[in-house]
């Protein structure tokens, strides 16, 4: 596995979104990176991201895998362009979409490996399938589908002072 995170090559005002942002301090911070023409990320919950005692709440296993493949879709994007992450244009993705199964329960304890696989890279559009495995069984498995984001919504985010975002 490369050790070389995606997240870490997002733009400062691209970098505080509570699930990946690194420069969210309450946030999850993931991290992902590629494993060969996977992605993966490791994440360690807290004893109170608790849904039933003893197992990891259904929102936070959703926010994984929003961000993975919001990730991942990034990612993606410039590997088939051939570029490296931080070069320009700037590829950034958005959630359109985000379908969660939650297959069974997920327990409380160590480390949730989360791996994505893309399924369709066409246009501004990006799909990937995500899994969220512990003790090496999938227990959550889903899909997120993610556009890039408009000029638009780009341009009103430059437009905003950092300490605000
Ligand atoms: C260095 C790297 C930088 C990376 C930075 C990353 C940022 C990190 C931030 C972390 C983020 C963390 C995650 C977060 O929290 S992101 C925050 C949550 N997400 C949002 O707020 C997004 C809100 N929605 C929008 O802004 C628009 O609706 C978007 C931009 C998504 C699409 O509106 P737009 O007008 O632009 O789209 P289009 O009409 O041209 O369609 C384009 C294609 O997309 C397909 N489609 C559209 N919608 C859907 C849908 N609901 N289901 C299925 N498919 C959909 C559509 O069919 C078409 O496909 P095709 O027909 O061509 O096949």
């Amino acid at each position: 596995m490369q050790n070389d995170n995606f997240q870490d090559h997002y733009p400062d005002e691209l970098s505080y979104c509570y699930g990946c942002g690194r420069h969210n301090e309450h946030g999850l911070q993931l991290k992902s990176s590629w494993d060969g023409d996977e992605t993966v990320a490791l994440f360690q919950p807290k004893p109170y991201h608790i849904a039933v005692p003893g197992y990891v709440y259904g929102g936070l296993l959703a926010s994984l895998i929003d961000c993975h493949g919001t990730g991942t879709a990034s990612a993606a994007a410039y590997r088939n362009e051939g570029r490296a992450m931080d070069t320009a244009p700037p590829l950034r993705f958005v959630t359109a979409s985000l379908q969660v199964d939650y297959l069974r329960p997920t327990p409380l304890g160590g480390p949730l490996e989360i791996r994505g696989k893309i399924s369709e890279l066409k246009g501004r559009k990006v799909v990937v399938n995500v899994t969220v495995s512990a003790d090496g069984e999938v227990c959550v498995q889903g899909k997120v589908i993610a556009v890039q984001m408009p000029e638009h919504m780009a341009a009103k985010m430059d437009a905003i002072e950092p300490e605000s975002k």
